[in-house]
């Protein structure tokens, strides 16, 4: 189900006043159909992480889709004053509003595709009142889900082919959050959620086993046991930590042979606390030794993918995981910081004027042009990606330039392949993509890791991935800087 369609209304206004404000300053100064390119992109990959994976482009793709300003919408941009109690919005302006349509060009790399720093995610070109208004709401949704499916990424690495279930809705930033975070992790890879209403919309296959309360509702856990294995002869796993952790697994098996003996078999044992490496490697001794080898052990309880990764060391015996709050609220980095930047703006009906915003730091500058990333690749690995400007024919040998240390450079020779990540979405506000089915998104994820190197992917210092600008990009980014800053200092207009 659409973004939208979650929604139930219009979601022209979900987005900052000030880009309001400033389609108004468009609208009144005869700019608002000015001709503009601006780039979504992230300058750091998230969790110290070697790579990210974008997502969330088919909500964005709804967005603009169903771009378009209601009565309702009107009316309350109507009722809003300025400071000295005037009308803010003025009536000419909320008339453009009315008939405001989608006529955009954009270009996005599709989702589940592995990015990298400094890399636009999307391009959009066209009148810059409706790029300005777009802003906010693109970024809200590119940033999370990518950042999301970035994590679910490296708890799936983690786990090394386990399967890894999402269980974190509960913890989410709020019921949006929760849906959106299900679609982004089942994209870098969860298996299921427990999210119902996730399950619902996206077709993502749903899990789970039973809580606490449900032990504590009965006078003795293995009665609580034997009731739920009644009601799901097939389909149970039993979470054994409510009193005492090994004592429990004694008592799901006893109540397993009975379900066993009536033609049933139970799935699983949870573990949610105390030490999951020692807890799970004595279950499942205790569990092969009844005869219940199949039966899986899932662990929970805070774990991410750096506690995966150490319990996969202590040699845990757990199979399946269940991860919740570290996954979908991105724990340890809450915001990717993807940014959204104009890039050039059209002076006449020939040519483009290069823009950038200047900063202190190099790395803050933004990139100038109508930009495109080339990915090359040597043996069917990746091995560097190339930003330029695509009015710039790029030609073997191509040289590019570290976006933030001019002095290392790298060239590709024409044996190398290469494709250009950018892909067509709207022509002139018309869509032209057919977004894949979300499964195929995540085994394109799949890929899309496998395909890079361990040394990117590894948690601790990973190798940094190639990006830089191509040469003469780089070259044209800097004489706009010094120009730029040398009118700064002189305080020209
Ligand atoms: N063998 C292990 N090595 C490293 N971390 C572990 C190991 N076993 C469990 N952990 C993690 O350690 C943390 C322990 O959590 P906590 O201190 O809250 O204890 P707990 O077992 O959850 O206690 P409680 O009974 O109160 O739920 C959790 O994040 C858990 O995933
Ligand atoms: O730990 P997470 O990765 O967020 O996974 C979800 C947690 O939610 C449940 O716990 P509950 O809400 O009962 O709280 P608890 O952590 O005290 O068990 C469940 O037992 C997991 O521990
Ligand atoms: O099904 C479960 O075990 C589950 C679901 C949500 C959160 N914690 C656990």
């Amino acid at each position: 189900m659409s973004l939208t369609q979650r929604f139930r209304t219009s979601l022209a206004l979900l987005t900052d006043m000030y880009q309001l404000t400033m389609a108004q300053g468009y609208w009144k100064k005869g700019m608002a159909d000015q001709e503009a390119v601006f780039h979504l992109y992230f300058r750091k990959n998230p969790f110290k992480g070697g790579y990210t994976l974008c997502a969330g482009l088919e909500d964005a793709i709804d967005l603009l889709q169903n771009f378009g300003f209601t009565e309702e919408d009107v009316a309350y941009l109507g009722s809003l004053k300025g400071s000295q109690g005037q009308v803010l919005f003025e009536e000419g302006f909320l008339q453009h509003l009315r008939e405001l349509q989608f006529t955009c060009d954009v270009e996005a790399i599709p989702e589940g595709t592995a990015v990298f720093p400094n890399e636009p995610l999307l391009r959009i070109k066209g009148p810059i009142l409706q790029c300005q208004l777009l802003e906010t709401p693109l970024l809200t949704i590119l940033n999370f889900q990518t950042l999301v499916a970035t994590k679910a990424a490296r708890v799936v690495d983690a786990a090394q082919g386990d399967t890894v279930i999402e269980f974190g809705m509960r913890r989410a930033q709020g019921p949006d959050g929760a849906i959106s975070a299900a679609r982004a992790a089942f994209i870098g890879g969860v298996k299921a959620t427990s999210n119902m209403l996730a399950g619902k919309l996206f077709a993502i296959p749903v899990k789970g086993t039973h809580a606490h309360s449900w032990v504590m509702s009965f006078e003795r856990e293995s009665e609580a046991f034997s009731a739920y294995g009644d009601v799901f002869p097939h389909d149970s796993v039993f979470l054994v930590d409510t009193y005492n952790t090994l004592e429990g697994v004694k008592k799901a098996i006893a109540v397993a042979s009975k379900m066993r003996a009536q033609g049933g078999e139970l799935r699983g044992i949870r573990l949610d606390s105390g030490d999951l490496a020692y807890l799970s490697i004595e279950a499942r001794k205790l569990l092969d030794a009844a005869g219940f080898e199949k039966v899986a052990i899932l662990g929970s309880n805070d774990l991410d993918e750096h506690l995966i990764q150490s319990l996969k060391q202590q040699g845990a015996k757990i199979d399946t995981w269940g991860i919740g709050t570290k996954l979908v609220t991105a724990y340890d980095q809450p915001a990717l910081g993807g940014v959204y930047k104009l890039a050039a703006l059209k002076k006449d009906d020939q040519d483009w004027e290069y823009k950038l915003k200047l900063s202190e730091q190099l790395v803050k500058i933004s990139t100038p042009g109508i930009l495109q990333v080339r990915r090359f690749y040597r043996n069917n690995s990746p091995i560097g990606d190339m930003i330029f400007s695509e009015p710039q024919q790029v030609q073997a040998p191509a040289t590019m330039v570290h976006p933030n240390d001019p002095t290392q450079r790298k060239t590709f020779q024409d044996d190398c392949t290469f494709e250009d990540l950018l892909v067509p979405v709207f022509q002139k506000g018309k869509l032209t993509y057919t977004s894949p089915s979300l499964l195929e998104i995540q085994e394109r994820a799949a890929r899309q890791v496998a395909l890079l190197h361990e040394t990117y992917r590894r948690f601790l210092n990973p190798h940094i991935y190639k990006v830089g600008l191509e040469a003469q990009l780089h070259e044209k980014k800097m004489a706009l800087i010094v120009k730029f800053r040398e009118e700064g200092a002189s305080h020209k207009d």
